[in-house]
């Protein structure tokens, strides 16, 4: 019988977002607060009898080839360990592609986690996040999931606990946005930059209002003065009610917060029509099994 194994890769959302500098390598330092939210694409890993990669998706908006950030995850495990067995990959995509909710890395992530077990290669999370971060600087976070306070490029991964309980609705404009391009637009003399040890006080205290009050993410001026559009959802997110607003990662989606669920339906239904895609999740925030 060939071995088979389903894995969630859930979205994240950065609840803070903070450069500190350039680095010499071109990439940023940065301090991060990530957590998961229950918006996850599924991946179905298939042993192969023929030594070989395949990839399907239910997206027509992502590579199928080794472009593919769940493709170069199982290309690399193979690579340094061996492996000499083939895999298929099958993708059900539900997060939205180019979001910044991380879609490509928790792919890459979900088939590091379930090849390590079908293969019974026996590396830890803390190993498997090290060899994530050569595919990309979320995939550290995406492996270990839950919350996380993530320094370095976004490699170094320190676990936080659980958030209070609430709504997250997701709001993503019909654009994509390149991470590269908003990193090089950003002026790091002119950020305000928000509080990350506020924020992080106020998730260890499961202070929700504390959580709304920090939010806050250096990489959103840069991307509203690009996208008007994405401002135009922050107003109306704001106008609907939600207790906190802000864009995940470099963007487009913007997120909103609220505890009542009479709420959410009104944030939900007014965005829905507004917006290209609207969703509403519930925070995650605890740690992949
Ligand atoms: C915006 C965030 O998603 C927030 O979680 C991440 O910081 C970006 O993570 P990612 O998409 O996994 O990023 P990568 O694929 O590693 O890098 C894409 C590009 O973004 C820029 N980049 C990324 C991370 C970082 N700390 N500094 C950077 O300057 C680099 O130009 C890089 O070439
Ligand atoms: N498995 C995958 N799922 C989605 N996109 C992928 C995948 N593999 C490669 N890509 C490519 O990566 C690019 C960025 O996609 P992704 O959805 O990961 O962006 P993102 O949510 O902005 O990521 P981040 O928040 O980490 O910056 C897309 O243009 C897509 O072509």
């Amino acid at each position: 019988m060939r071995q088979k194994l389903s894995v969630k890769a859930p979205a994240k959302i950065n609840l803070a977002l903070d450069v500190l500098h350039k680095r010499p390598d071109g990439y940023h330092e940065v301090e991060m607060i990530m957590t998961n939210v229950d918006l996850a694409d599924r991946l179905e890993l298939t042993e192969l009898r023929r030594d070989e990669i395949i990839l399907e998706s239910t997206s027509g908006f992502v590579p199928d080839d080794q472009r593919n950030l769940a493709y170069q995850a199982a290309a690399l495990l193979k690579k340094k360990y061996r492996i000499k067995q083939g895999i298929s990959i099958k993708i059900d995509k539900q997060i939205p592609v180019a979001a910044g909710l991380a879609g490509g890395s928790s792919d890459a992530a979900a088939a590091l986690r379930g090849l390590n077990e079908l293969w019974q290669i026996g590396l830890s999370y803390d190993e498997l996040a090290e060899l994530g971060s050569e595919i990309g600087s979320d995939v550290a976070f995406c492996v270990h999931g839950g919350t996380a306070l993530a320094k370095g490029r976004g490699e170094v991964i320190q676990p936080l606990d659980a958030p209070p309980p609430c709504w997250v609705i997701l709001a993503k404009p019909s654009i994509g946005v390149s991470t590269a391009d908003v990193y090089r637009r950003l002026r790091t003399t002119e950020m305000k930059h928000p509080d990350v040890k506020g924020m992080m006080r106020a998730i260890e205290e499961k202070n929700y209002e504390g959580i709304c009050h920090n939010l806050g993410n250096v990489l959103e001026d840069v991307t509203l003065k690009l996208h008007p559009e994405v401002r135009q959802i922050k107003e109306k997110m704001e106008s609907l009610g939600a207790d906190g607003v802000l864009m995940s990662g470099s963007g487009p989606t913007v997120f909103g917060l609220t505890r009542h669920e009479s709420r959410m339906q009104r944030i939900y239904n007014g965005l829905r029509g507004f917006c290209g895609q609207v969703y509403a999740v519930r925070l995650l925030g605890e740690k992949n099994p």
